[in-house]
């Protein structure tokens, strides 16, 4: 018996030794799913989706222009790349901090070929005169180039073909209306469940060839923040954990060792959330406190404090946004192990 035990436990051992080292390389790239049917959860938005690029197809033209929406990490490039092969289309992949000026905008246009699909990451962050091209571009399949400089220069059309433009942002209101509006159909990725978080670690363990235990699994999905990227980082982390200690599989004690020494706690926050709320709490009493202090107090952008920290703060009730600013809730207080005074009890 004792030798079977030895056996499994050599086999298993060997399955995440052997397999994690043959499958080093897998990258991120490696983990998208590549169809609608394998990208996990969203179903509302999978459904729309779904009805708008089955229609363009039966009318056998390019879809309409798609805005996405949402917090980083939940699937807006996955999703882009997911149209253009359900299209069977080739994608070009840019974004707005690396379109400096409107002629880096006007030459990728002018190459794209017909039903080609261009995404466009942070869209919101495209300089002004990039974004006025980008409306007759996408409206009238059409770009001006200027031959020739200044008073002589004069601008000829350039009919371009039709070509779907995929936008994302993780600041719809950032975005000036009229390019909004030039998008048929906008959709808003949400946070992930649990439930659904689960499913993607299961699924990306078996791409990376990990074996990890269900109940190790859904220990992980409650500490993803709601997001996939973060989901694959932790699991890519106690991946790394039992190769060290040679487990043969992710039980869920690996997760919360592993998960600690990354000062990853038990609701999933991190250590810029903890700096956040502890901010918040000590140095400006619980609050009300604008965005610009908060972020300086805990060292960071403010950008990367409103885009990437505060949202899942907010959503899990650890920080309301009140029109003076923000403010800690109870359960931040309670959660960092101090006594709320007796107003943010009342109020929150
Ligand atoms: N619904 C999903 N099902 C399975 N895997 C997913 C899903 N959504 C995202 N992922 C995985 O999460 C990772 C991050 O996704 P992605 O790069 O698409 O996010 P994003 O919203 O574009 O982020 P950012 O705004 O930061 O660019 C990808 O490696 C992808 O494998």
């Amino acid at each position: 018996m004792a030798e079977l035990i030895n056996n499994a436990n050599e086999e298993s051992l060997r399955m995440i030794s052997a397999e994690s080292q043959s499958n080093e390389y897998i990258s991120d790239e490696e983990l998208r799913p590549d169809t609608l049917e394998t990208f996990i959860g969203q179903p509302q938005l999978k459904a729309q989706m779904k009805l708008f690029l089955d229609a363009a197809q039966l009318r056998g033209v390019p879809p309409d222009h798609i805005l996405l929406a949402g917090p980083p990490g939940l699937g807006k490039t996955t999703l882009s790349m997911i149209v253009a092969h359900e299209l069977g289309v080739p994608i070009r992949v840019t974004s707005g901090p690396a379109i400096q000026h409107a002629g880096d905008l006007a030459s990728i246009v002018s190459s794209l070929e017909e039903g080609e699909v261009l995404f466009i990451d942070e869209i919101h962050r495209l300089p002004r005169a990039a974004e006025e091209l980008l409306y007759i571009a996408m409206e009238d399949f059409r770009v001006d180039v200027m031959v020739g400089k200044g008073p002589g220069a004069s601008s000829i059309p350039l009919t371009l073909p039709r070509f779907t433009v995929i936008g994302a942002t993780t600041r719809e209101g950032m975005l000036p209306s009229p390019l909004r509006a030039r998008f048929g159909f906008t959709a808003h990725l949400d946070y992930y469940p649990h439930s659904e978080l689960k499913k993607l670690i299961l699924r990306s363990a078996d791409v990376l060839g990990i074996a990890v235990e269900d109940a190790a699994a859904h220990e992980l999905a409650i500490r993803s923040r709601g997001t996939p990227r973060v989901a694959n980082r932790l699991l890519r982390r106690v991946r790394d954990w039992g190769v060290v200690h040679s487990l043969g599989h992710i039980t869920p004690e690996a997760v919360f060792d592993c998960l600690e020494l990354y000062q990853i706690d038990s609701e999933g926050l991190d250590r810029l959330d903890i700096a956040v709320l502890t901010a918040m709490c000590k140095q400006f009493a619980g609050g009300p406190v604008g965005l610009n202090n908060l972020a300086a107090m805990v060292g960071e952008e403010a950008e990367t404090v409103e885009t990437v920290s505060e949202p899942y703060l907010v959503r899990e009730g650890f920080l309301a946004r009140t029109p003076r600013g923000r403010v800690a809730t109870s359960k931040a207080w309670k959660h960092l192990g101090l006594v709320p005074p007796n107003d943010v009890t009342s109020v929150f």
